[in-house]
């Protein structure tokens, strides 16, 4: 699969498809100024690392699972068409069905300018529609180059109302969680998972000391990450959502894909339509969320 992958959209030199120890196709990028890797199972960026920094900009957990069926903890999963638990309390998976998904290479490009584009697409067929009785088609743009910018378009490809939420969930890689300071987020309202949804207020820079699963309503559209230990700055520009989403399970997250370590390692800061506010598109219309990762 992988050679009539590299026949058909491979790059000299540039972007080449390669098998993960699973047997999953993968794009594996090298850009003059950085190199990243995306899983196509799950149209999931897996790595991110600008050739200006000594580690990657997105972590992927050591004990992360490949495995039809099971979501890649790391990187950055595509929680479509429902963020969170199943909305209908069906017990399908939480987080949508895109994460589980493999998807296809719609095109592959050098852009004028040098950076390289992937466009990854998936469509409704008789498995999703089993899942999610609604005929769809989702295009996930990436366009790399010292900067990663992702944007995902959703259609709707059916005669009746599409309803979704969504997330780009976004695992940012930090030296240490205690020492992490996230700004941007100050006189923001946000409905705080761990306490029963309850609305809260955020005043002043986000310092975080365990568990945190908070969605901020309209935020403005840029969030730092300042991080000491790896002497950087992370910058998040989100557009097309209504929250962003903040999360780390905090030491007693006990999840069998993260090392007992690992939550001091990441951060989640999710661009995303959330908040009990879905999206609704009419037949044949389409409606994209992006976001841009920068580091300073
Ligand atoms: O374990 P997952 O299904 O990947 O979900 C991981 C996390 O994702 C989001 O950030 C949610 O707000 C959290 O409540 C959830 O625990």
């Amino acid at each position: 699969m992988v050679e009539q992958l590299n026949r058909r959209c491979g790059l000299p030199e540039r972007l080449t498809f390669v098998e993960d120890p699973v047997g999953f196709p993968m794009v594996q990028i090298q850009h003059p100024d950085a190199t990243a890797r995306i899983s196509l199972y799950g149209g999931q960026v897996l790595s991110f690392q600008p050739k200006s920094q000594a580690e990657d900009l997105l972590f992927l957990s050591s004990q992360a699972i490949f495995q039809r069926g099971t979501a890649i903890r790391g990187g950055i999963p595509l929680c479509w068409p429902w963020f969170g638990p199943d909305p209908d309390q069906q017990g399908r998976p939480s987080h949508g069905l895109a994460r589980t998904q493999f998807w296809t290479v719609l095109k592959t490009d050098c852009l004028p300018e040098g950076a390289i584009e992937v466009q990854l697409g998936l469509t409704s067929d008789d498995h999703t529609l089993e899942i999610w009785p609604v005929p769809f088609q989702l295009r996930l743009t990436v366009t790399l180059s010292q900067t990663l910018h992702l944007s995902l378009e959703s259609m709707n490809l059916g005669d009746q109302t599409l309803r979704m939420t969504q997330a780009l969930h976004t695992y940012l890689r930090i030296g240490g969680l205690q020492q992490m300071r996230i700004t941007g987020l100050a006189d923001t309202d946000y409905l705080d998972k761990v306490d029963q949804y309850r609305r809260k207020f955020q005043t002043g820079d986000l310092v975080i000391a365990g568990e945190v699963d908070r969605i901020y309503l309209t935020p403005p559209p840029t969030v730092q990450i300042h991080d000491p230990v790896l002497r950087r700055t992370l910058r998040v520009t989100s557009s097309g959502g209504n929250a962003v989403v903040v999360w780390n399970p905090g030491p007693a997250g006990r999840l069998k894909d993260l090392g007992s370590q690992d939550y001091e390692q990441f951060v989640c800061v999710e661009t995303a339509n959330a908040g009990g506010n879905p999206v609704e598109l009419a037949p044949r219309e389409a409606y994209t969320i992006c976001a841009l990762y920068q580091v300073d």
